[in-house]
């Protein structure tokens, strides 16, 4: 992580436990939000106007986090206004790497060799961890947001007239329904399959990985009813949040993070809203399992030989 600047020592997933041995998420760090008229957002300062080539979008491709602000920026239509970098997948001694690994890119925005030298870019003191994804100005060069719960709210409302009108991932209906589903599905599955992957005793493993199937099994109840998506027949946030996780069940977190009570094949009503999901316009375009299981099993702390599985047939 960087401390004060500097790159200090290295890359380890879990740098805060709680008192129970349990992986703790740093929050994040810049949280200005773009909107039409470049007034203040809910947190932040103003000046971040929606403009067509003024946004950047760091990202990796094994990240739920990072590829739920991909997914809004495609369904969007925002994919002429918003450039993107790719990292490579794998997490080495300095965090993520800009290099020439398949379906990676370069950046050519700030030519960094490390996604930590973009943070110290926006702020040359920054201590923290240097996650992506980063939404970059390259107007004031610096940071607008690096919280991914914040891009894809801003992708929805954000950019005005610049985005397309035909889906609104936020619909003021179901606000409510979706805030408590986010909770549920961040708190357990999003963020549970990872206190299940980065627990350091057995307590707070087995109690991280209950969630996590307790979670699948409500779920499982909730789309029974034959419903398309969560709230209904229209895609919303809820969805995008849901799927990014889902995606990577089978082939990282069923095996790494020893989520393997179950399979995802193994819920049928699940299942089958997966590949709904993922044959939605565009979504397919965000998923590449091979930089998802390249970088899940990276993670030395791990999987110290590096060893990728072959498996599981998906
Ligand atoms: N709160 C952040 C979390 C992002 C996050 O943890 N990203 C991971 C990749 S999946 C990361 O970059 N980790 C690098 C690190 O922790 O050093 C968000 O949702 O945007």
């Amino acid at each position: 992580m960087l401390v004060n600047g500097k790159w200090t020592e290295n890359w380890h997933p879990v740098q805060a436990v709680d008192q129970q041995g349990g992986f703790v998420r740093q929050t994040s760090s810049f949280r200005h939000w773009i909107t039409p008229d470049g007034s203040a957002g809910v947190t932040g300062h103003e000046g971040f106007k929606a403009e067509p080539n003024r946004y950047h979008l760091y990202v990796a491709l094994i990240c739920p986090w990072a590829c739920r602000t991909l997914i809004a920026r495609k369904l969007k239509g925002l994919e002429d206004i918003i450039s993107v970098s790719i990292v490579e997948p794998f997490l080495l001694n300095q965090g993520w790497h800009f290099g020439h690994y398949p379906d990676s890119t370069l950046d050519d925005i700030n030519g960094a060799e490390w996604i930590h030298q973009i943070y110290t870019k926006a702020d040359q003191h920054f201590t923290g961890r240097a996650t992506v994804p980063v939404l970059w100005d390259k107007k004031l060069k610096t940071i607008v947001n690096n919280e991914s719960a914040d891009i894809l709210r801003m992708m929805n409302t954000g950019f005005g007239e610049l985005a397309s009108q035909e889906i609104d991932l936020y619909p003021l209906e179901y606000q409510s329904v979706i805030d408590d589903l986010n909770t549920k599905i961040y708190t357990n599955l999003n963020n549970g399959v990872y206190r299940a992957g980065f627990a350091t005793t057995q307590e707070s493993y087995t109690e991280a990985v209950t969630e996590v199937f307790n979670t699948l099994t409500f779920l499982e109840d909730l789309l029974s009813d034959q419903r398309d998506f969560l709230c209904g027949h229209a895609l919303t946030e809820a969805d995008v949040r849901l799927f990014v996780t889902l995606i990577r069940f089978d082939c990282a977190y069923h095996g790494l993070f020893k989520c393997n009570l179950y399979q995802l094949k193994e819920f049928p009503f699940l299942s089958r809203y997966l590949t709904r999901v993922l044959n939605y316009a565009g979504i397919q375009d965000t998923v590449n399992i091979n930089h998802i299981k390249q970088g899940y099993y990276s993670i030395q702390a791990l999987n110290p030989t590096g060893i990728v599985p072959i498996g599981p047939k998906l």
